[in-house]
């Protein structure tokens, strides 16, 4: 049995993880912490994974303090740059054997949609990305589009491909979105969404777009439970559910 905690149990995500992991075979839930509860009490109750869907302003605390203690993480919770990556890498190489798994999103669709824009983007000449997302999402970009972005500029750039073309000079301030590595992100915040994302690509006289939808939380959870069982064999921070997936 792997012990299982889980940060943020009492959020949407959070809580959606506390039934699968109560449904998993080969899980016990040991511990459910909120905004409020300690930390210390992870380790009283055992836990070897600790599910962090927490907020990007609390996270690194909490990986933090799991890493100082051992205590393998896998994070759904947004917000990291290079420089958060770093940090973790340092603070890992002081506890070796411990893991950390950090997943833009967990759900098999998003996966494959960010590895097929990246193998399209040297094809094209124009991409942007549109993501889609409930009103109550706290961060804009999402951490999809974000790491969408940079798989794409990545492929762009050891493709040698040239700068996007984009005339725009003169308008509205946000009008074209943001940047991401050079790669324009639009955000839509809209009641009735889960989590969606266009990678809209385009050359002269054709468009391909890749769409994903999550229309349930659900969708997410099998990618979780995935990176529950392996995190605890995969020292070290990994960055994306596609390492845990066979995707050749
Ligand atoms: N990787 C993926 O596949 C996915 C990632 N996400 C990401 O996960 C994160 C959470 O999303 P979501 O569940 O929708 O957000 P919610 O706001 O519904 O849940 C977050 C929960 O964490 C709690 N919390 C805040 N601070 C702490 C703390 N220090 N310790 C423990 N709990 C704390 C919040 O409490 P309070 O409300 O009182 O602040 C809240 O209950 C976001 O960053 C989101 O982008 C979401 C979906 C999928
Ligand atoms: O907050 C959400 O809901 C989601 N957050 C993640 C992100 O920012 O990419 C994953 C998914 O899009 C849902």
């Amino acid at each position: 049995m792997i012990k299982v905690g889980v940060l943020g149990a009492k959020g949407k995500m959070g809580a959606e993880t506390c039934l699968a992991v109560e449904g998993a075979d080969g899980l016990e839930l040991v511990a459910r912490l909120d905004q409020g509860d300690e930390l210390e009490e992870l380790a009283k109750a055992g836990a070897q994974v600790v599910v962090d869907f927490t907020r990007p302003e609390v996270v690194m605390d909490n990986l933090a303090w799991c890493i100082a203690n051992g205590i393998n993480a896998v994070v759904g919770t947004t917000g990291f740059d290079e420089e958060r990556l770093a940090t973790l890498r340092g603070q890992l190489e002081k506890s070796p054997g411990t893991g950390v798994l950090i997943a833009a999103n967990f759900s098999i669709g998003a996966v494959l949609m960010m590895q097929f824009a990246a193998q399209a983007a040297k094809y094209y000449e124009s991409v942007e990305i549109v993501e889609l997302h409930h009103p109550d999402k706290v961060d804009a970009p999402s951490g999809t589009a974000r790491r969408t972005a940079e798989l794409i500029a990545a492929a762009r750039r050891e493709a040698g491909s040239g700068a996007i073309p984009d005339a725009t000079t003169t308008g509205l301030d946000g009008a074209r979105g943001a940047e991401v590595e050079g790669i324009h992100v639009h955000g839509i915040r809209l009641r009735g969404l889960v989590a969606h994302q266009e990678v809209l690509l385009g050359n002269v006289g054709e468009n391909l777009t890749i769409r994903h939808d999550s229309i349930h939380r659900e969708s997410f959870m099998a990618g979780v439970l995935l990176g529950v069982r392996r995190i605890v064999d995969t020292p070290g921070l990994t960055i994306g559910l596609e390492h845990f997936l066979e995707l050749d």
